[in-house]
């Protein structure tokens, strides 16, 4: 007998960035969740390094998404590309854990949201994960300053979390490049992942400020909703990536 709740940590152990200097992280809060495991199985057809896993609670972001056991779903229907999850909750301790049990590969979240960000951090760390931390657009990096040891992420919010389809915030270029510098002055192998508003009217110009590893959600999944636009979005985007 095998309970519902049974780990599949075994498959997140693709905890890994992969060798691609740019990773391209469609967020699946555009997804038709009808056809979810499609649509995922698509845009990762397509040409996607990363599937990014928005969970919203509510309470800390005024919408309400998905949680651990649509992570294990995608499991389960045989995704074994990395699962980026962002929390958007408070508190965050117990879905850390959730998430760890249900095949997360990387788990980021708001050091506003929790009492004790190193610890926080640690657990991720020990349940296998990548860790990081999130900063809204108006919030400064000085959480990150602290625990520079214990970052693989530092993700960039670059509309204000909550909804897809909103326009990037321009403020937030100064911010990356100083995250860059961050992550260069202390020699880590951390990426820098921005998301909101990311589109291929302005990726490179996103890269250009420091960035690595890109969400995007109704850049990418969009209508018609084939594999084909799919890919054709995600070459586009890889293009300006390579200018
Ligand atoms: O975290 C998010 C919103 O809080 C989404 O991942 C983000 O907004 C992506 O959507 P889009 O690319 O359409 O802006």
């Amino acid at each position: 007998f095998a309970p519902a709740t049974k780990s599949v940590r075994s498959v997140s152990a693709l905890n890994v960035w992969g060798d691609k200097d740019y990773l391209i992280a469609p967020s699946i809060l555009s997804a038709d969740f009808a056809r979810l495991g499609e649509e995922v199985d698509n845009v990762l057809e397509a040409g996607a390094d990363v599937v990014h896993f928005d969970v919203m609670d509510n309470h800390y972001v005024p919408n309400l998404t998905i949680g651990p056991m649509v992570c294990k779903a995608l499991r389960d229907h045989g995704v074994t590309a990395p699962i980026d999850v962002h929390l958007m909750v408070s508190p965050v301790d117990a879905a850390i854990q959730d998430f760890i049990d249900a095949g997360a590969s990387y788990i980021t979240f708001h050091p506003e949201a929790t009492n004790h960000v190193d610890r926080s951090l640690q657990l991720i760390k020990n349940g296998g994960c990548k860790a990081g931390l999130v900063f809204n657009p108006a919030t400064s990096l000085d959480a990150a300053k602290f625990v520079m040891d214990k970052l693989d992420i530092i993700l960039l919010m670059s509309v204000n979390p909550g909804f897809g389809g909103q326009a990037f915030i321009p403020a937030v270029l100064d911010k990356a490049r100083e995250a860059r510098q961050l992550i260069d002055d202390a020699g880590i192998d951390c990426r820098l992942e921005i998301d909101g508003g990311v589109k291929t009217e302005n990726i490179k110009e996103i890269k250009d400020a420091g960035v690595d590893m890109f969400v995007a959600g109704s850049a990418i999944l969009k209508e018609p909703r084939t594999l084909e636009a799919y890919k054709e979005t995600i070459d586009t985007m890889r293009a300006e990536l390579a200018k």
